[in-house]
């Protein structure tokens, strides 16, 4: 089962319409052959596990790119539409450049003799970083290989037997399988873990500041509260400082007056002992003077 080279390959796609368009002419591209296989581009049709609408995306000249995020599984058809001859059995594969970058190529690696379609693959980014393509560029290949005799109808791949016949869009049955959810892998498994640190890392410093905050808040709470009470213990000493010196001059007062009081009752007493020796004095002194009186009188005569 030899491989067909370069010039076979050449003369085969030229000369027949193994590679075709939508309207089924010859899309052959003689800058599409490379060393002993030709470059097959990505049409219009991806499905991508992580989009949210899960439905098939159409790209356009208005949206050439589809980005595969690290861990996603995506479909992808091909541009092209491959009649593969009776005698001819094909080889297909992604290629190196994407494969380097971590993309894998999930689904098989032939084409039967008699397949007439679009090429659908099934890929999954393995790498850590988005994987970006662009509709009409080239990332598939195909070799023929002749085959030792030419398959015959029975065996043909046909639309009555085989379930990939003429397609040509992306088939919904394809998609419930991949409609469950996004894929996880270790590299999105770590990507999210590291949203969430980072998430659970800002919430963890939003609190530690408001935390901080409020501390210092209640620290400047409890200094004012102190200064009060240190006031109001200051006022209070005071005022119970002026209370006790008042009460102390108060009693000095009142001793003093008592005092007082006792000195003057002590001199009333005096007084009123001298009072009561000067009345007989005064007695005496009257009747002295009367008796003076009455003698002068008796002179006169
Ligand atoms: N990435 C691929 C691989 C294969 N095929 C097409 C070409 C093959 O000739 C056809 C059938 O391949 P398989 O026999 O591997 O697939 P199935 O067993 O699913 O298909 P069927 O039941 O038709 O045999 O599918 C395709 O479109 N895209």
């Amino acid at each position: 089962m030899p491989f067909l080279g370069a010039s076979e390959l050449r003369k085969l796609l030229k000369f027949n319409k193994i590679i075709t368009d939508d309207d089924n002419n010859n899309a052959f591209n003689e800058n599409r052959i490379k060393q002993a296989a030709y470059e097959l581009s990505l049409g219009t049709q991806v499905y991508r596990t992580d989009n949210k609408d899960r439905k098939v995306e159409i790209l356009s000249e208005n949206n050439r790119n589809i980005d595969i995020n690290p861990g996603q599984f995506t479909l992808l058809m091909t541009d092209e539409f491959v009649n593969i001859p009776d005698d001819k059995l094909a080889f297909i594969s992604i290629k190196a450049k994407l494969k380097l970058k971590g993309l894998v190529n999930v689904s098989g690696f032939h084409v039967d003799p008699g397949f007439k379609g679009k090429l659908l693959f099934s890929v999954y980014n393995a790498g850590p970083s988005i994987i970006t393509l662009e509709t009409k560029k080239a990332y598939f290949l195909i070799w023929f290989a002749n085959l030792n005799s030419s398959t015959g109808q029975k065996d043909l791949y046909s639309k009555n037997n085989n379930h990939h016949q003429g397609q040509k869009t992306i088939d919904p049955d394809y998609l419930d399988a991949l409609k469950r959810n996004d894929m996880a892998s270790p590299s999105a498994i770590l990507l999210k873990i590291g949203e969430q640190k980072d998430y659970f890392d800002s919430e963890i410093r939003t609190l530690k500041n408001s935390l901080e905050n409020d501390i210092k808040e209640k620290n400047r709470k409890v200094l004012n509260n102190e200064f009060f009470i240190k006031l109001v213990i200051g006022i209070c000493v005071a005022i119970g400082t002026k209370y006790m010196i008042d009460l102390s001059i108060t009693q000095l007062n009142v001793q003093k007056h008592i005092f007082e009081n006792k000195k003057i009752n002590q001199m009333q007493k005096q007084i009123d002992s001298i009072k009561s020796k000067i009345i007989p004095l005064q007695n005496t002194h009257n009747v002295i003077d009367k008796k003076n009186i009455k003698n002068n009188v008796t002179a006169k005569e």
